[in-house]
C-alpha cells in the first residue's frame, strides 16, 4: 500500500496584501521501504510540504492520503487522530516538552497510545549517540542533541511513516551517518515503513532511495 500520496497540493500564505505561493501543485507518492530525501533551498517549501503531509496544516488545494486514508479536508481532530495512528513527525523546533527529560520525551507518544517501549527508546537514543543524555532536560541540550532527541521522540512508537525536518542540521558527519543509519533501519524493518526527510545535506541525500528537489513550491524538474 502506498503510505504517502499527495496529489496536486497547493498552499498559499497571505500576510497583508502579500501572497506567498509556498506549494504550487506538488504530487508525490512514497512506498513502504523508501527513504526519500527532500532537497531545496531555504524557502522552497519543504517545511510547508511536511506540514501538509502530516495534517498539521491543511492544503488550499489538492489531496493528501496517508496509508490509504484521506487526511486533507478533515477537521483538525480527525487529522490529529490519523497522525497519531500512522505518523511520527520531527519539526525544526518544538518537538520536546521542556519539563520532561530526553527519555521521558522519547516515551511520551507511546504512552499516549498505550504502548510505551522503554527498551526501544533507550536503543534508539544509543543509536543516535545520546546514551549519555537520557536524563537531561531540553534546555540543557545543544542544537544537534535537541534535533536527535526530537527524532527519537518521533520514532519510538514505531509509526509507519516518519516525516523529519532537518534531523542532522547541527551535527558532524560521523553523527549524521549514525542518524541516517537509524532512519535506514527504520524503513527496512518488516511491516511497511517509510521516511521523508527534508535536509540541506548532500551527504544525507547520498543515503536516500530517492531524492526529490523543490524549487519555489514546485518539483525542480517539473
Ligand atoms: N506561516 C507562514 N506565513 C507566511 N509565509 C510563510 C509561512 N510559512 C512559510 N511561509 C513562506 O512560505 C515559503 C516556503 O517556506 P518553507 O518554510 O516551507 O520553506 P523551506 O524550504 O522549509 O525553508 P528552510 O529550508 O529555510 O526551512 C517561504 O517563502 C516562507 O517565507
Amino acid at each position: 500500500m502506498t503510505l504517502i500520496s499527495a496529489t496536486d497540493v497547493y498552499r498559499f500564505y497571505h500576510v497583508g496584501d502579500d501572497e506567498t505561493r509556498a506549494l504550487r501543485g506538488v504530487s508525490l507518492s512514497v512506498e513502504p521501504g523508501e527513504l526519500v530525501v527532500l532537497l531545496g533551498s531555504s524557502g522552497s517549501g519543504k517545511s510547508t510540504l511536511l506540514a501538509c503531509l502530516s495534517g498539521l496544516d491543511d492544503p488550499d488545494g489538492g489531496q493528501v492520503d496517508i496509508a490509504g486514508t484521506r487526511l486533507s479536508r478533515r477537521p483538525e481532530g480527525q487529522r490529529a487522530r490519523l497522525r497519531g495512528e500512522h505518523i511520527g513527525i520531527m519539526l525544526q523546533s518544538g518537538n520536546l516538552l521542556p519539563h520532561l527529560n530526553v527519555l521521558e520525551n522519547a516515551l511520551l507518544t507511546g504512552k499516549l497510545l498505550g504502548r510505551p517501549d522503554a527498551a526501544r527508546a533507550r536503543q534508539l537514543l544509543l543509536d543516535v549517540g545520546l546514551e549519555h543524555r537520557l536524563h537531561a532536560y531540553p534546555s540543557q541540550l545543544s542544537g544537534g542533541e535537541t534535533a536527535r532527541a526530537g527524532l527519537v521522540a518521533a520514532l519510538t512508537h514505531n509509526p509507519r511513516i516518519l516525516l523529519a525536518d532537518e534531523p542532522t542540521a547541527e551535527v558532524d558527519s560521523e553523527t549524521e551517518d549514525k542518524v541516517a543509519s537509524v532512519i535506514e533501519a527504520f524503513v527496512k524493518q518488516p511491516g511497511g515503513h517509510c521516511a521523508l526527510i527534508a535536509t540541506h545535506s548532500g551527504r544525507f541525500a547520498g543515503r536516500a532511495s530517492r531524492v526529490l528537489r523543490l524549487r519555489d513550491g514546485r518539483w525542480q524538474d517539473a
